[in-house]
């Protein structure tokens, strides 16, 4: 999918709403334990009930490597089933990869070809060899980690190097890789006050921002800062919105959820 077409999409379902699948089976309806896939099952319905409400989904691969080959083949039937029924949605494969250059090149084979992801997460720490070869897909997207949500951000991406945040010398630095158009960003809703100073150094590419809901981001705060003439944002919910019920009314419980944040959304788009 190309940037235009999602931008397209953002304004045609005035939403800007990203819902994670990150199915844990602890956490599932328990009648859903007895299908032969219950992953894809949970997955399927959740999609069947808000595909209009949002514009992409996020599995994060670790929820479907912990359950070793049966996962793999849900995240493959769950992103083949968006993709022949949703076709306008997009997709993002959460996997965090990053490695030497020929390795980047099966990881980026393995989710933006095998699995045709539109999309895929990538950890910036080994640097340009180890993330051109996911730019050199056409018309998909490198979403780089910048600044992350969790509290461990601070370890490092906000530490000075050589007079600059860390996380700052990613964003320069990776705009100057070849490609670099590809790019898309990891900015966590947590981090606020931080999207002033981001948007300086990236003011046109788009940002997925994760922590909103079960993280305590706020989405208000985050438009305020973080929003641009394309909008720029995909914001990004899992818990808050797959796990809002674990009975059977769970697919609708998660529509009425993602309904509450597309609903803040197009009040956002409409000012
Ligand atoms: O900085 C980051 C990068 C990725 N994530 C991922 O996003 C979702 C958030 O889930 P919630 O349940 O809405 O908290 C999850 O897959 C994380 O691994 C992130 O949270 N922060």
């Amino acid at each position: 999918m190309t940037t235009q077409q999602l931008i397209s999409q953002i304004h045609k379902k005035k939403s800007f709403l990203c819902i994670g699948l990150d199915v844990d089976l602890n956490k599932i309806p328990k009648h859903l334990l007895q299908t032969e896939d219950p992953i894809f099952e949970f997955n399927k319905a959740i999609i069947d009930a808000t595909h209009h409400l949002c514009v992409a989904y996020k599995p994060n691969t670790a929820f479907y490597e912990a359950y070793g080959l049966k996962g793999w083949k849900a995240l493959e039937k769950t992103i083949n089933y968006i993709n022949q029924n949703h076709p306008e949605i997009f997709t993002i494969a959460d996997a965090k990869r990053g490695d030497i250059g020929n390795t980047s090149s099966m990881y980026a084979k393995a989710f933006l070809e095998d699995l045709a992801f539109d999309s895929v997460t990538v950890a910036p720490y080994m640097g340009k060899d180890s993330v051109e070869p996911f730019l050199a897909f056409k018309n998909k997207h490198t979403i780089l980690l910048a600044l992350t949500s969790n509290e461990g951000a601070f370890d490092f991406q906000t530490k000075n190097v050589d007079g600059k945040e860390l996380y700052k010398q990613v964003l320069e630095t990776s705009k100057t890789w070849k490609n670099s158009e590809n790019l898309m960003y990891v900015v966590g809703a947590t981090k606020a006050e931080y999207f002033a100073e981001i948007r300086r150094i990236i003011p046109d590419s788009f940002l997925l921002v994760p922590g909103v809901g079960a993280q305590g981001g706020n989405l208000q705060d985050v438009c305020k800062y973080g929003m641009n003439s394309n909008i720029g944002l995909l914001i990004n919910s899992s818990r808050g919105i797959i796990y809002a019920s674990n009975n059977n009314d769970f697919a609708e419980a998660a529509a009425t959820k993602a309904k509450e944040l597309q609903q803040e959304m197009e009040i956002i788009l409409s000012k």
